[in-house]
């Protein structure tokens, strides 16, 4: 994968210069996902990334899962290879569809991966990057996340949002070190969606897990971040860093601020020259 070696560091997640080519085998067209990407997330930071469709905003947490490769430039998870790093369950994953066992309860999907993740556990021990926290109490977790009442229900009798809550609960009960959230509201209705919002900033702000959260929604990555990474359209780079300086606990009087409308009004300039710069077929 690596053209040259990134400077890495036990406290960042660091994306040098990363270049992502998909296809171009048996006949089918190539598809520059992401090009001279450059980015750095500082342990315990909240940072979203927006931008496009198809920019390559999940291409781009694929790349730090370990999920993908990069085709040159280098990814480094708080010093370790994104490979390393995710046999050693230093990263949680949550996706748009929450994937829970339905054959689990909740307090069950929650607690699960804490309990297959031993191996694991001792592995990212010898990662110098790694910080160790004991494990998060499950039930406790998803009392935070106003499950307390539901530890026992089945996933199929949950709603859409309770699923996703669920799905956010199991993420931070392993405390990995990072957290890579792609688009887990994207199916929620908007005031589900806003209320899950809340939750999940109360339970960072006690958890300080390091995130990095892909949305389509400006609203969104204002008011649950340190740092917003605009994207540009095809082949993906990085069109502005905006860094959100609003105090935290971030509750309802901030967010109608007209400190929180210039961050959003200053990050949809910054999308329209992004779109301005139209795809390309390459
Ligand atoms: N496995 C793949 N094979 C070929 N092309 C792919 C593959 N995965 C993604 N792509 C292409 O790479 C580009 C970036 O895709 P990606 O899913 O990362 O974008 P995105 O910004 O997350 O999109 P969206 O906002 O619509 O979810 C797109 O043009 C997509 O079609």
């Amino acid at each position: 994968m690596s053209t040259t070696r990134v400077s890495s560091s036990p406290d960042q997640i660091v994306v040098s210069d990363a270049l992502k080519i998909y296809g171009g085998s048996g006949g089918s067209a190539e598809v520059t996902a992401l090009s001279h990407v450059d980015l750095t997330v500082d342990r315990g930071q909240f940072v979203s990334i927006i931008g496009p469709s198809g920019c390559g905003k999940s291409t781009l947490l694929r790349l730090i899962a370990g999920l993908e490769r990069a085709d040159s430039g280098d990814v480094s998870v708080f010093g370790a290879d994104p490979d390393q790093a995710c046999a050693a369950k230093m990263i949680g994953f949550v996706p748009q569809v929450p994937a829970l066992l339905p054959w689990l309860s909740v307090v069950g999907n929650v607690t699960l991966p804490s309990k297959v993740n031993r191996r694991a556990d001792a592995l990212r021990r010898t990662l110098p990057g790694h910080v160790h926290r004991e494990p998060a109490d499950p039930r406790s977790l998803l009392a935070k996340i106003g499950l307390g009442d539901s530890l026992d229900r089945l996933p199929h009798q949950l709603s859409g949002g309770m699923q996703q809550r669920v799905a956010i609960a199991r993420a931070f009960a392993i405390q990995a070190d990072v957290l890579l959230m792609d688009e887990p509201f994207s199916a929620l209705d908007e005031f589900t969606r806003e209320a899950i919002q809340v939750q999940l900033l109360e339970l960072w702000e006690q958890m300080r897990t390091t995130v990095v959260f892909v949305t389509h929604s400006v609203s969104e990555a204002v008011v649950l971040s340190d740092k917003v990474v605009v994207m540009s359209a095809r082949p993906g780079r990085i069109e502005a860093v905006v860094d959100i300086d609003l105090p935290r606990p971030r509750r309802q009087g901030l967010l109608e601020s007209s400190a929180m409308h210039e961050y959003e009004d200053l990050i949809r300039g910054k999308l329209q020259t992004a779109w301005a710069a139209g795809p390309v077929t390459r």
